[in-house]
């Protein structure tokens, strides 16, 4: 085996306005030149814009961190979200296995239908209850078909101090309003964008230095350790607002049906990430002590 050296590897990014595609930007930067991308410059939707991107930076790795997030709006829009999270990614991983070049690409909880009592593992039957995790379980199919080497890590309720995420819409509404109404049966694992960026570049590292890209390409569930529901992590959230800001006086819990909203969601969405670990050695901190940790370091 001859391992391309750091300095000569181009690493393409896309999405890099993103949550996980903004740290991703630092932390693959030791791996190789990153070269990145977002909407509008490069719109998924547009085929032949993506394929000149791929061309003309000709990477050994691609990194897709770009997708069509709004899980309410795909109910309403699933012809955009299925261009952007399922054809798109197809696109890159037919380019990736004709260049031989590695393909880490992103996946959601929402691919399960919450169902299961047990955390999820990799292998369990996949049953999307949303337009959006539809389109998502379709990207996630296709490129581990394309037969590129890929890693597909598969997330889950991700925070960070940028763009549209819960942990900045209840740091906004703690200090909006008095009462807060929150949905405490929907369990799952809240995960700071950060620490997914630097375990992706962790991984990363790890399979471009070993033989065998076949022997490591897959599915690899990725998220903070423990668990708990909406509610409790608005609740940790409000209370981490200095009590002078603070208007939010009383977080209440609600079942999923008093919230109506366009996209039904999972109630169970842990996953189990022992895969993970035997694979690369990896365990995020528990979700408690990661978001103290996004809370002081922003
Ligand atoms: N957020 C979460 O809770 C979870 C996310 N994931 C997955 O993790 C990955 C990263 O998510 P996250 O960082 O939160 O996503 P973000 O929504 O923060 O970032 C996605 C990026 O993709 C860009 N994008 C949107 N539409 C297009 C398009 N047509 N062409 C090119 N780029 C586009 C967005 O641009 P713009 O902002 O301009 O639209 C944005 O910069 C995704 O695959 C997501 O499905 C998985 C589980 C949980
Ligand atoms: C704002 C708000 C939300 N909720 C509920 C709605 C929903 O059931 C839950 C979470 O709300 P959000 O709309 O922020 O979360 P949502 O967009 O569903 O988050 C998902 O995003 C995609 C991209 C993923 O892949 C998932 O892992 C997950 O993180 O909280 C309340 O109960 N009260 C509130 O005031």
């Amino acid at each position: 085996m001859n391992p391309e050296k750091e300095g000569q590897r181009r690493i393409l990014l896309f999405g890099h306005r993103g949550q996980v595609g903004w740290e991703l930007r630092r932390t693959l930067a030791p791996l190789g030149r990153v070269y990145a991308f977002d909407y509008p410059e490069v719109d998924f939707a547009d085929a032949a814009a993506v394929e000149r991107v791929v061309e003309e930076v000709a990477p050994s790795v691609i990194v897709n961190a770009a997708a069509y997030t709004a899980v309410d709006r795909a109910e309403s829009e699933p012809e955009r979200a299925w261009q952007i999270n399922a054809v798109a990614p197809e696109r890159l991983a037919r380019w990736a296995r004709t260049r031989a070049a590695w393909l880490v690409h992103y996946s959601t909880d929402y691919v399960y239908d919450g169902n299961k009592r047990t955390p999820y593992v990799e292998t369990d039957p996949t049953a999307p209850l949303n337009a959006y995790g539809r389109s998502k379980l379709e990207g996630d199919r296709a490129v581990a078909a394309s037969g590129c080497p890929h890693l597909i890590f598969r997330l889950c309720w991700v925070y960070g101090m940028r763009g549209n995420n819960f942990l900045l819409t209840m740091l906004r509404l703690a200090r909006e309003r008095e009462t807060l109404r929150v949905v405490s049966d929907q369990i799952g694992s809240p995960t700071w964008c950060r620490l997914i960026a630097e375990a992706t570049a962790l991984a990363l590292q790890q399979v471009l230095n070993r033989p065998d890209p076949a022997l490591w390409s897959g599915v690899y569930h990725l998220r903070c350790a423990g668990e708990t529901s909406w509610y409790e992590f608005a609740r940790r959230i409000v209370e981490s607002v200095p009590e002078q800001e603070r208007k939010c006086r009383e977080v209440v819990p609600i079942r999923s049906e008093e919230y109506p909203a366009p996209a039904r969601r999972p109630a169970w969405s842990v996953m189990s990430c022992e895969k993970l670990e035997r694979a690369f050695g990896l365990v995020l901190p528990d979700w408690e002590t990661a978001l103290r940790l996004a809370l002081d370091r922003e």
